[in-house]
């Protein structure tokens, strides 16, 4: 028996969505976006079984919707969506990073007798567009669940059965929860990122020379403020008053930082550094097992490498030659001395240690699991 999946929006997440529920045989996917160029893409490489010619056309036979749009842009389809032909035993759900004015919107929807279960993978990047989608994107990796109020548990379990392929990590939350502490951990950073690049762009402009200063620290600290405006426009509307909420206790906890160097007290300077690097270090994330949990998750190795030529293509056919696929390859420009660090993604420990391993082995570069 064979599944209808249509996806919406065919972008980072769309796309990834759908190379991970590929690996289930049974589920035909189709997918649609409002870029006939993103679609064809999809379509393409395989990623989608069709293309469907427009949204409504791709809900008709859906046994599942899935919108991987804009938050704004999955209100307005949620909205016009009551007017839709679907079938009656449709589940629809999104991935939006906002819960609760997706599942206000979906109202309309649930009034009908359509069940709609609100979803948000966990795990993504700064990169947007077809062309980023991989699917191991979502292994590891919480992928939340908000079903309505009234909604059937048989519901949920058939979502979560359909997700199971995305090897996340399942979870349950209310919407309000979910958006109280995406707050926290993903949308109030965003917004301090995007900060800190503005700051510096303006000094940039008595000091043109401290752009080229801005290395390892800075870059890790403002790594998301590249990720897509719009998308972060639709996450910033939607969740403004968690937002607000944040901003305040981050002013006040500003306020006690400008009272601490005020006074100029050593000892509270470093209980501060103290504090935060405690529960830092004993967050849930990189250097553990994936079994405990994380938000985001990546297996990174950082390597000090000389700079000269042909490191990099030693490094890669170390790995290729051990059959260890990496899934990000990056130098992080920061130069101390003559040395840089290049930075390799991997996409579970395991792979990440035994690369590390048989590095150690094969080369003299030092490196760090972090
Ligand atoms: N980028 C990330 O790291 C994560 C994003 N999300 C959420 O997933 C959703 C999708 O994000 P991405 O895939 O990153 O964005 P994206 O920009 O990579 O893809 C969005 C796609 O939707 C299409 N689209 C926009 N409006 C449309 C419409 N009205 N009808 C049909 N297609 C339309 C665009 O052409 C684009 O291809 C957003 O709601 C975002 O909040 C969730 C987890 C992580
Ligand atoms: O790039 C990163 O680390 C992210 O934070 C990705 C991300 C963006 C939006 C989400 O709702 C969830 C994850």
């Amino acid at each position: 028996m064979t599944t209808n999946v249509s996806i919406i929006g065919l972008g980072l997440i769309g796309g990834s969505l759908a190379l991970a529920l590929k690996r289930n045989p049974e589920l035909i996917i189709t997918g649609f976006d409002r870029s006939y160029k993103s679609a064809d893409e999809a379509y393409r490489r395989g990623i989608i079984d069709s293309v469907a010619p427009s949204v409504k056309a791709a809900a008709k036979e859906a046994d599942y919707i899935i919108f991987a749009v804009p938050v704004a842009a999955t209100v307005q389809l949620l909205q016009e969506a009551v007017t839709w032909d679907m079938k009656s035993s449709v589940i629809v759900s999104d991935t939006g990073s906002t819960k609760k004015p997706i599942m206000s919107a979906a109202q309309g929807l649930i009034e009908k007798g359509i069940t709609f279960i609100g979803g948000h993978p966990m795990a993504g990047s700064h990169k947007s567009g077809i062309s980023a989608a991989i699917g191991h994107l979502f292994e590891n990796a919480y992928y939340v669940l908000t079903p309505a109020e009234n909604g059937h548990p048989d519901d949920l379990e058939r979502m979560k059965t359909l997700l199971t392929v995305t090897r996340g990590k399942l979870a349950v939350l209310d919407a309000a929860e979910h958006d109280q502490m995406t707050a926290v951990v993903s949308h109030f950073p965003h917004i301090i990122a995007s900060s800190l690049v503005n700051m510096l762009s303006s000094q940039e402009q008595g000091q043109p020379f401290v752009r080229r200063l801005a290395a390892g620290g800075f870059r890790d600290l403002t790594r998301i403020a590249s990720a897509d405006p719009v998308m972060w426009r639709d996450i910033t509307v939607q969740n403004k008053e968690q937002l607000v909420d944040q901003l305040d206790r981050w002013l006040s906890e500003m306020h006690s930082v400008r009272k601490m160097l005020n006074e100029s007290d050593p000892d509270s300077i470093q209980q501060f550094f103290d504090d935060a690097k405690h529960f830092r270090d004993n967050l849930p994330s990189v250097a553990q097992d994936a079994a405990q949990g994380a938000l985001y998750m990546q297996f990174d190795l950082h390597i000090d490498i000389p700079d000269h030529p042909g490191v990099i293509s030693e490094i890669t056919r170390i790995l290729a030659s051990n059959e260890i696929s990496l899934t990000n390859i990056r130098i992080v420009e920061t130069r101390t001395d003559v040395y840089g660090i290049l930075v390799i993604s991997f996409r579970s420990a395991a792979e990440r240690n035994n690369a590390a391993q048989v590095l150690e082995k094969e080369t003299e570069y030092s490196m760090q699991i972090l």
